[in-house]
């Protein structure tokens, strides 16, 4: 790919002369303020500019062991540079999560198809040092923090990923010997997806069924060594490998895992939450779901991740869409820019304007999180239930859409799209793998419905409600009555909520009338679809009001040409995502045919404006070309020189005549059949 900046595609160099922002001041928003852009260039500059990483290589064309020798090896030279980064910038815990967070996107250039390692640096070092007692944390965070063991998080079986209750694991304690025996008691006990498990790891946290006094006391976490720290071989009785070839995540690792009669000492169960004494006496939890704390840290950590996989599909399709030429609009002019193709737009405006949204959500979430983890350091787990069904809803409702934008860019890039040095492929198959990970969506959205459900009924009985579902009480209040809709940013709003309410009374009347003939469980499931949509109208209702609030705030930060940006990025989300979801909001709302055919226009007018802001916008998400690493959406726009030299680099472009020219072809045409 081409590296010079400074011959830039003339029609891609027209359209940056004609932004009237200052695309800095975006970047600066988007990435936490000037400072925070200056610490993310130098780090990413830092470990992409490292020879040894041999970025040159294109790994899409090793083989399944090439590719992942080559991803362990990278990694290794990225964490011992991570280490003396470290140490230059003063060693804190803080220098190490700022590098950590930078690195996270620097990664994806640098192993395109996942990180080995990545489980031991999140849901591993993660669980350690939030849900161990303080001896457990002397004892372990250094050996993590220094690699001295490398960890996974293994909760998933062959048998059960969604209903982890039910996993087959167990952990027999005997207070005589004050150890732990782990067995796998069925083929379907069998760890079964762990990332870095295969052959990476030589530690994992393990959720087991704990059995104490001849009890079954649910599942909880264990800290257990794998692999002998000389030699790697499995310890004895554990069964361990990699799960084979998957459809994205190739070099992540994810493995399987059996355990026969495993021998855990009584000081690896980790005991923040739950306890047992060393005589076998359990102790419950306050909550039994804060063993699912990591979980939720993870799903709140995703709705940056579809923020920032939206942001570099729309950057490829936008830069590729105003240096692409093709098929004339009038007859007798010059072919256009393919941006000039309205469908064209509509294919990509929306999707940077989700973007800004879900970043919006991600810093709110990320508040959020912290302030309800701090008052359950205090013992009060009052809003555990809220943070939950949030981070399950925004989870399904960000990594859904981040999937679809990211095949709407492909798609939009037409034959070319297709191509691996595009540079979409790896995004979405990580957009997808999103969709399972940390909670199937289905299974998130229903979560989240359970926590609907739950608030109309109190709602219905007058209670109160937590600020982001108060809308239910509109709806309660209008006694059956539409809401009207008004043409305006908060009238899409309401209009949204009033879908979101309608649609969680439907499923609330659908299990209340079941219930008379079936148990509630079996009248929940029979609503399931309702919920999920209610949950799903839910999700959007959060994004767009928080997406109301932070960019209000934004608008009145900047300045006011960046404002406008802002105003129309906003516009641009909410009715698209009313257009989108009308079937819903004609079933609660007054809205007019007139109405729609207005909020139509006003889409095309909101396209006309961003014309122009477009290309500032997705510049401003500010992906450097390693970083961006595509054929189709590199800073200087050449195209095609992109890709007839990526084409050259095909291992078949290496010789003139293939040997199966000789092998096979000649003999084949020369047989005369
Ligand atoms: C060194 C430090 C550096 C730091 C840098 C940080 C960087 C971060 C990087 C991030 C990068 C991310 C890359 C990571 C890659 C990850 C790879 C993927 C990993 C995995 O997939 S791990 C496995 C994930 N598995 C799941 O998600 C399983 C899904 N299932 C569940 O969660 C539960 O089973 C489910 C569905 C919630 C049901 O649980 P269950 O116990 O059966 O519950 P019930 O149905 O009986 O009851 C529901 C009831 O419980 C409440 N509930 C459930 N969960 C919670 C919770 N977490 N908190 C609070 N409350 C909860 C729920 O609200 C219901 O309440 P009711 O009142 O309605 O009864
Ligand atoms: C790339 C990747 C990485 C992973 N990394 C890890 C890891 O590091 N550690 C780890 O422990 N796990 C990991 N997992 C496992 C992952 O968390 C689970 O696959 C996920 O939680 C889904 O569970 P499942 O596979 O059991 O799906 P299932 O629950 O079997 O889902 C199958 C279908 O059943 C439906 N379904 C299931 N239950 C319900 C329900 N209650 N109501 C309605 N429908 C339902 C689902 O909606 C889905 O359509 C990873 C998975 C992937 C794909």
């Amino acid at each position: 790919m081409s590296k010079n900046l400074s011959i830039v595609n003339k029609d891609l160099k027209e359209e940056r002369d004609k932004i009237n922002f200052n695309v800095e001041e975006f970047t600066n928003w988007f990435y936490g303020g000037a400072e925070k852009v200056k610490e993310k260039k130098y780090i990413e500059n830092y470990f992409l500019s490292d020879k040894d990483l041999n970025l040159e290589l294109d790994t899409s064309y090793l083989s399944y062991k090439d590719k992942y020798e080559e991803a362990v090896r990278r990694s290794i030279v990225v964490y011992k540079k991570l280490y003396k980064l470290h140490n230059e910038m003063g060693g804190t815990h803080e220098d190490f999560v700022k590098i950590m967070e930078n690195l996270r996107f620097t990664m994806g250039a640098i192993n395109p198809e996942g990180n080995p390692f990545v489980l031991h640096f999140s849901m591993f070092a993660l669980t350690i040092m939030n849900m161990t007692n303080d001896e457990q944390k002397a004892e372990w965070l250094p050996r993590i923090f220094n690699c001295n063991i490398l960890g996974t998080y293994a909760q998933t079986e062959l048998g059960h990923g969604t209903y982890i209750q039910r996993l087959e694991t167990t952990a027999t304690y005997d207070p005589k010997t004050k150890e732990f025996t782990l067995n796998s008691p069925t083929l379907t006990s069998y760890k079964w997806w762990p990332g870095n498990l295969g052959h990476t790891v030589d530690h994992a946290i393990v959720m087991a069924q704990l059995y104490s006094q001849g009890k079954c006391h649910g599942i909880q976490p264990f800290i257990v060594q794998l692999r002998d720290s000389e030699t790697h071989k499995p310890l004895p009785g554990i069964d361990i490998g990699d799960i084979g070839n998957k459809v994205g995540f190739q070099t992540v690792n994810n493995g399987f895992l059996g355990f026969k009669n495993v021998k855990v000492p009584y000081k690896n169960m980790l005991m923040k939450n739950s306890k047992l004494l060393e005589d076998g006496t359990f102790i419950k939890p306050k909550n039994a779901k804060l063993n699912y704390g990591t979980m939720v840290i993870i799903r709140v950590h995703m709705i940056i991740d579809a923020a920032c996989r939206i942001a570099k599909a729309t950057t490829i399709a936008l830069r590729y869409s105003l240096v692409r030429r093709q098929s004339p609009i009038n007859p007798n002019e010059i072919e256009p820019k393919i941006i000039e193709h309205i469908t064209q737009q509509n294919k990509i405006f929306p999707g940077i304007a989700k973007a800004v949204v879900f970043k919006c959500m991600a810093d709110y979430l990320t508040k959020l999180h912290l302030s309800i983890t701090q008052e359950g350091n205090t013992g009060n787990l009052a809003r555990m239930p809220e943070l939950h069904a949030l981070s399950c809803c925004l989870k399904a409702v960000c990594t859904n859409e981040d999937a679809k934008t990211v095949e709407v860019c492909r798609l939009s890039c037409g034959g070319h799209g297709f191509l691996r040095s595009a540079g979409l492929d790896d995004v979405y198959r990580n957009s997808t793998a999103a969709q399972t990970y940390e909670g199937e969506n289905t299974v998130m959205l229903l979560q989240a419905a359970r926590f609907l459900i739950k608030s109309f009924n109190e709602a219905r009985n007058g209670g109160s409600l937590t600020e982001g579902v108060k809308y239910l009480f509109d709806f309660i209040g209008r006694n059956g009555k539409r809401e009207i809709f008004d043409n305006s940013i908060n009238g899409i709003l309401r209009a949204i909520q009033a879908a979101a309410a309608g649609r969680t009374y439907i499923a609330w009347k659908h299990i209340e009338d079941d219930k008379r003939h079936n148990s509630i469980e079996v009248a929940t499931n029979l609503a399931g679809v309702h919920l999920t949509k209610a949950a799903e109208l839910h999700g959007y209702v959060c994004l767009l009001q928080v997406g109301i609030e932070e960019i209000e705030k934004i608008i009145r930060n900047v300045s006011p040409a960046l404002g406008l940006v802002f105003k129309n990025i906003l516009e641009l989300f909410a009715v698209d995502l009313i257009l989108n979801k009308i079937g819903d909001v004609i079933q609660h709302v007054d809205i007019s045919n007139e109405d729609i055919e207005k909020l139509e226009k006003q889409m095309e007018t909101l396209f006309k404006f961003f014309r122009t802001s477009a290309i500032g916008v997705v510049d401003g998400f500010d992906f450097s070309d390693p970083i961006i690493d595509s054929t189709l959406g590199s800073y200087d726009g050449n195209v095609y020189e992109n890709l007839i030299n990526a084409a050259r680099k095909s291992p078949l472009n290496q010789e003139d005549v293939n040997r199966t020219f000789h092998l096979y072809i000649k003999p084949f045409m020369k047989s005369n059949l």
